[in-house]
């Protein structure tokens, strides 16, 4: 759906797969430097480049940077881990960054240790989308079933050079003292905020799973599982986040063509007409999506293609105001939740989106192209079954 695909970054590989197992598609895209990403698909089409930074904010900056120059994404996330700050903050809980400490930066003066924090904010709109997705609460169809639900909080993380793992020790105490609104620990967040911040502030955010308590028991948690536990928790929520910024995107370029094919005189259908021998190429302003050369072809797509093709006449019903906005958020989340059924590709998922698919169309029952669309999707999948 979107051509510039969203980057999702990880440090350790377990938060690395974490991510990949909600992508389909999966192929390998290697860097000339030796760094192997993994580009992915979203169920609603949205391209996901994958890449492992390692720990520490230094690899995290060089890696984020050359994934920005080499995809040119348009959101980055960074999903892992983290110690949490504060008792209220509870193993499994998800901590959405709205600003990120570089806690390390002081000068060291006779009388003890000054900060000279770094801090870096989350942009609006990633914050606004997250929000809406936590009140909403559909990112959690994205758990397992058997994960148990976790709460999300919006705060500050401090990222620095060392894994803390004490409540008492000096660096314990002055971090808990000097940036006393952090509410979660980690190693990366700062390395890959700054490399946004020097790409013209390309929209970044940072979303942890807790894992441990930063307190001595890390030993612990680790060791009964936390780890895979909260980054579970923080994919879901990520990829979730991922899907909504693409959708977003979207809508801005949708609107965008339709303004310009209002005041340019292309039409959005071109034919190219050929007299006797003349050798005539496609001529047209810009063209989107599938192009047919020839007759128009009657080929029949299967359900995911019918799926995609009903979610592109969507987008366009809604730029041009045959379809209101709430009336799309709400068909687009059916058919993400079809998408998503259908690629389990078991007739147990099938069924579920056929479910999905019938309340779909009592949503766009008053658009007659829409509904007729929803109506042979389902056709297409009871075809299957
Ligand atoms: N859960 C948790 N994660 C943290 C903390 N500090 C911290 O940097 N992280 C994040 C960022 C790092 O990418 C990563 C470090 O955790 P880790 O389990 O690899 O730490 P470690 O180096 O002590 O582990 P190990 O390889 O020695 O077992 O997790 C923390 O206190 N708790």
């Amino acid at each position: 759906m979107n051509e510039r695909p969203v980057v999702i970054l990880t440090a350790l590989d377990l938060e690395y797969e974490a991510v990949r197992r909600h992508l389909s598609d999966l192929r390998l895209h290697r860097h000339r430097a030796g760094t192997r990403f993994e580009i992915g698909r979203l169920p609603n089409g949205c391209h996901v480049a994958l890449g492992l930074v390692g720990k520490g904010n230094q690899p995290a900056a060089v890696l984020t940077e050359r994934a920005i120059t080499e995809f040119d994404p348009f959101a980055l996330l960074f999903v892992g881990v983290a110690g949490a700050l504060w008792p209220d903050v509870d193993l499994g809980d998800v901590v959405i960054a709205t600003h990120v400490y570089a806690y390390h930066g002081g000068t060291s003066e006779d009388d003890g240790l000054k900060a000279r924090p770094r801090v870096w904010e989350i942009s609006h709109e990633p914050d606004q989308i997250a929000r809406h997705l936590v009140r909403n609460g559909t990112w959690k169809r994205r758990l397992p079933a058997d994960q148990a639900a976790a709460e999300v909080r919006f705060g500050p993380i401090a990222a620095g050079e060392v894994v803390q793992d004490s409540a008492i020790s000096a660096h314990a105490q002055w971090v808990r003292q000097t940036y006393n609104d952090a509410l979660a620990i980690e190693m990366e967040a700062a390395g890959v905020a700054q490399a946004a911040h020097l790409n013209r502030s390309l929209p970044m955010v940072v979303i942890r799973g807790i894992s441990d308590r930063a307190d001595g028991t890390k030993v612990k948690t680790d060791g009964v599982g936390w780890q895979a536990k909260a980054v579970t928790n923080a994919a879901a929520l990520a990829l979730a986040l991922a899907e909504e910024l693409a959708r977003e995107t979207l809508r801005g370029n949708v609107a965008d063509r339709t303004e310009k094919a209002e005041g340019e005189s292309m039409p959005e259908i071109v034919r190219n007409v050929a007299k006797g021998s003349a050798h005539v190429g496609v001529q047209a302003g810009r063209i989107y999506g599938n192009v047919s050369i020839g007759q128009p072809s009657q080929a029949v797509l299967d359900p995911a293609g019918q799926l995609a093709d009903l979610r592109h006449k969507l987008s366009k019903a809604c730029a041009a105001g045959d379809v209101d906005v709430a009336t799309f958020t709400a068909a687009e989340e059916e058919i993400d939740v079809a998408a998503q059924s259908l690629s389990e590709n078991t007739d147990q998922g099938k069924n579920k989106a056929m479910i999905a698919l019938r309340r779909l169309r009592g949503l766009l029952m008053d658009v007659a192209d829409l509904a007729s669309k929803v109506a042979s999707v389902i056709a297409a999948i009871r075809g299957t079954l």
